[in-house]
């Protein structure tokens, strides 16, 4: 199988594909752009016009050629590369799977939050409302997130596991999105955690970087 992944620089939810891929040493071409562009190949394998898209180059039909949502493409990895031929990265209990899972779906939440402020902020006028409401999405989901990760390395089972990758991957997007967010002096634990995960080779490789939007985003 030769995949093909579309992704962008700033992208935590492409990150998390681009870190689970080189954790498990599955080798892929990278293809960077910008969905909001009007040269974007995103609206060609997903009908919701949104990457990371994940493509199988080999698949003997259009429908199994492309994969999409991120969650979705890190179980479909986890489906067709699977342990003990490659590294494990789901949890080895189902509720730790289930947990992690949860984890997923705050972090996330969290990366959704933060899109929507972005976008809030390049309005004419931007509602005070409407940011203060995703700010206060950012916020809750730090505070879960720091009371899980508590003084762990790992939030499941003492090891990597994809709930590390996404919240690894939030705390990130945090740093190089919302760098005037306190998060790091609010949770400690936190800063020590995600300077951890972004020590490992597979997340100093994909660390985010700003993008230049060419089109107005429409
Ligand atoms: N829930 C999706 C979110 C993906 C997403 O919002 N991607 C953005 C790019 S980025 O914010 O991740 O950089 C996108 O393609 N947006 C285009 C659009 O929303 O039409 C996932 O997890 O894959």
């Amino acid at each position: 199988m030769v995949l093909k992944l579309i992704s962008a620089t700033p992208s935590p939810y492409a990150r998390k594909v681009r870190i689970a891929l080189a954790e498990k040493s599955i080798p892929f071409e990278l293809v960077t752009e910008v969905p909001w562009d009007g040269t974007t190949q995103t609206p060609l394998y997903n009908p919701l016009e949104k990457l990371p898209v994940l493509i199988d180059t080999e698949a003997e039909n259009d429908e199994d050629q492309a994969v999409y949502e991120s969650h979705f493409i890190l179980d479909w990895i986890e489906y067709k590369y699977p342990a003990p031929q490659y590294i494990n990265l789901v949890p080895s209990t189902k509720e730790g799977e289930l947990f992690g899972r949860k984890v997923q779906v705050v972090a996330d939440g969290i990366c959704d939050a933060c899109v929507l402020m972005f976008f809030e902020k390049q309005r004419v006028l931007p509602s005070q409302e409407w940011t203060a409401r995703q700010r206060r999405k950012v916020d809750g989901g730090l505070k879960k997130l720091a009371q899980w990760v508590g003084d762990k390395d790992f939030l499941i089972d003492d090891r990597l596991t994809l709930a590390d990758v996404a919240a690894g991957c939030v705390l990130g997007y945090l740093r190089v999105r919302f760098a005037e967010h306190p998060w790091q002096d609010l949770y400690p634990n936190l800063k020590r955690y995600s300077d951890l995960l972004e020590a490992r080779e597979s997340f100093r490789r994909t660390r985010p970087v700003p993008q230049a939007i060419n089109d107005k985003i429409v």
